[in-house]
């Protein structure tokens, strides 16, 4: 009997700062595709946010860290921290295929991502190096037109009207940002005094 390759997702964010939107969207990708493990990948210099303040990025990638501690199949990747310059989907890839070469890699996005791709770098690559997987975010008609059918799907995830824009607004403002996020980032972002001032 021939083994199944690993199936490895990958979910690609900002995560300033994780959210349980980003938790779900992750989880019900790994049930519907079966995935063994997704990995998180915070960016390093996000490309298409460089007109905006974004945290700096060990503080983001500890806070997906704890965001993602309490699920076994959940892990977090340095590949685009540790990257110098600024983060491109083509490079994560490429880096994760490399350290997993035996695996076949899931990419998940949110319905704003996916609508965008064709103007990532090396966008006609991306597709031979992942299926994509668009979960349909709330408030937001998704789009596909132009993509490989066979190498993009989408998959609708319980609505989630959850952002990191307004989690950052609502710290920034001292509202409640409680179960929102998982507990440990709430305490992280009091901790460091994080989104001060951006309401
Ligand atoms: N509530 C959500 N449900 C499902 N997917 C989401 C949700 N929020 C973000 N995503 C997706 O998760 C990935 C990482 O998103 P990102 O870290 O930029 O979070 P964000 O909430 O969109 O941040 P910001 O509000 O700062 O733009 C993207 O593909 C995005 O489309
Ligand atoms: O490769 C690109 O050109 C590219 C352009 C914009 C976004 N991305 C990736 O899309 C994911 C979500 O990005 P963001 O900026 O919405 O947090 C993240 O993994 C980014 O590296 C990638």
């Amino acid at each position: 009997m021939t083994q199944r390759r690993p199936r490895l997702g990958v979910m690609g964010g900002t995560f300033d700062p994780v959210h349980h939107g980003h938790l779900v969207a992750a989880s019900e990708v790994a049930a519907r595709f079966e995935l063994d493990e997704v990995v998180f990948v915070p960016t390093g210099q996000p490309t298409f946010k460089q007109d905006q303040t974004v945290t700096v990025a060990e503080h983001r990638y500890l806070m997906t860290v704890i965001a993602t501690a309490s699920n076994p199949r959940f892990t977090v990747s340095r590949v685009d921290v540790d990257r110098p310059g600024l983060t491109y989907t083509v490079d994560t890839l490429r880096d994760l295929k490399e350290q997993r070469p035996d695996a076949d890699l899931y990419f998940i996005t949110g319905a704003d991502a996916i609508e965008q791709i064709l103007t990532w770098k090396d966008a006609e690559e991306l597709f031979a190096m992942a299926h994509f997987v668009a979960v349909t975010r709330p408030g937001h008609a998704l789009s596909v037109e132009g993509l490989p059918t066979d190498r993009v799907s989408i998959l609708e995830v319980p609505a989630l009207a959850i952002s990191s824009t307004d989690v950052r607004a609502r710290a920034g403002a001292g509202q409640p940002v409680w179960y929102l996020v998982p507990d440990g980032v709430v305490q992280y972002i009091a901790k460091h005094r994080l989104y001060r001032g951006q309401s």
